[in-house]
């Protein structure tokens, strides 16, 4: 059980913007960030479906109907927030666009529509928040949600893994350049958490249910929950850690490392299986022992 970790008040004082904060991850984890006393801003696309979430959320909530690929919109909008509320003091870069397509297929405009979401979005937020952070002289704090694909590329989403690969780098780039302004990188990347709209575009028919989105392959046996990436994600927006930046932290359950190239299938034997194997190891060992002479084994 996650539980509750953290004081009520880890965030008072933060005001954090969470991007396509309207729907699902971004959206729990805004909960998550109001019940600890942060003050929330959410963007996304679409009015109606932010006004309904910050509707939902206790405590003080700000919403702005914003793109993050158009760099002109990211910019005006910040300012706005900026005049009208204060300084920010963190960005979750959590908006994010996908489908499961044959790259082949893929036309131009649907390349730029998930990479766009993703790369040009987050550097236009994080660009916008940053600039004025240094400006101000003030403190801040970045988290972008990725994805483990950073670090193993993904068939059949190749847009959204060089998507995510580029705001990795973003990561580690803009934590070194900014660290002398107290600015702080860092960035999640967390196993399957389904959520609606996600699990429309990674797993919308019954043939289209494969390890991405399957618990079975998982070391620890389930999907990650949403309380486990909000504790992850507040601990980063927090003051808790200021020397942890430029890092991305995979939040999966052994989930990559379990790869196919790997035994980690052998957790289905059972007591008699390896019982088998050992005996069939041992025979061929006993084997070769007898062709190798006076030669033993280690001294
Ligand atoms: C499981 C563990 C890891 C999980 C990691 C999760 C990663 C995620 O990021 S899940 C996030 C899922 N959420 C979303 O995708 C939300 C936002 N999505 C959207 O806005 C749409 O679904 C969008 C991605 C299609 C983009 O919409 P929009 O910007 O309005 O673009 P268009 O509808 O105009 O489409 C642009 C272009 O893309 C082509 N296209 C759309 N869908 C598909 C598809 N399924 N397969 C192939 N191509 C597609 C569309 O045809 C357009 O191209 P043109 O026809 O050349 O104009
Ligand atoms: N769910 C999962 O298992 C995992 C998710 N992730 C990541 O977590 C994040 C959240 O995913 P999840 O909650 O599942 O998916 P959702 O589809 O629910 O969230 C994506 C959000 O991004 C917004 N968005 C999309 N395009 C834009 C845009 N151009 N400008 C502004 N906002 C936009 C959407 O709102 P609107 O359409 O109204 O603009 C939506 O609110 C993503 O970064 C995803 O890659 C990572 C690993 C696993």
């Amino acid at each position: 059980m996650t539980g509750r970790p953290f004081a009520p008040d880890l965030l008072a004082g933060k005001r954090i913007l969470i991007t396509g904060g309207g729907t699902g991850l971004g959206r729990a984890v805004a909960r998550h960030l109001v019940e600890h006393g942060a003050q929330v801003h959410l963007w996304g696309r679409r009015p109606a479906v932010l006004d309904e979430a910050a509707a939902s959320l206790p405590g003080s909530v700000h919403t702005q109907v914003v793109d993050v690929r158009d760099g002109e919109r990211v910019d005006e909008a910040m300012g706005e927030l900026w005049d009208e509320h204060g300084p920010l003091t963190g960005v979750l870069n959590n908006a994010a666009a996908n489908f499961i397509a044959p790259t082949e297929s893929l036309s131009p405009r649907a390349f730029d529509a998930v990479s766009g979401t993703v790369m040009k979005g987050s550097f236009h937020t994080t660009h916008g928040a940053g600039r004025r952070w240094i400006a101000a002289r003030l403190p801040g704090s970045v988290v972008s949600t990725l994805t483990t694909w950073v670090w193993t590329g993904s068939a059949y989403v190749v847009p959204s893994a060089m998507g995510k690969a580029a705001v990795h780098a973003m990561t580690m780039s803009l934590a070194v350049e900014w660290a002398r302004h107290g600015i702080r990188l860092n960035a999640v990347a967390p196993g399957p958490i389904p959520t609606e709209y996600a699990w429309q575009m990674l797993n919308p028919t019954g043939k289209s249910g494969v390890g991405a989105t399957q618990a079975d392959q998982i070391p620890m046996g389930r999907m990650g929950t949403v309380e486990e990436l909000a504790n992850l994600t507040m601990f980063l927006l927090s003051d808790a850690c200021p020397y942890l930046t430029g890092q991305t932290i995979a939040m999966d359950g052994g989930q990559m490392l379990a790869g196919p190239g790997t035994f980690a299938g052998l957790a289905e034997m059972t007591d008699q299986d390896w019982a088998d194997a050992r005996a069939k190891s041992e025979a061929a060992t006993a084997a070769s022992k007898a062709q190798r002479g006076g030669l033993g084994g280690p001294h």
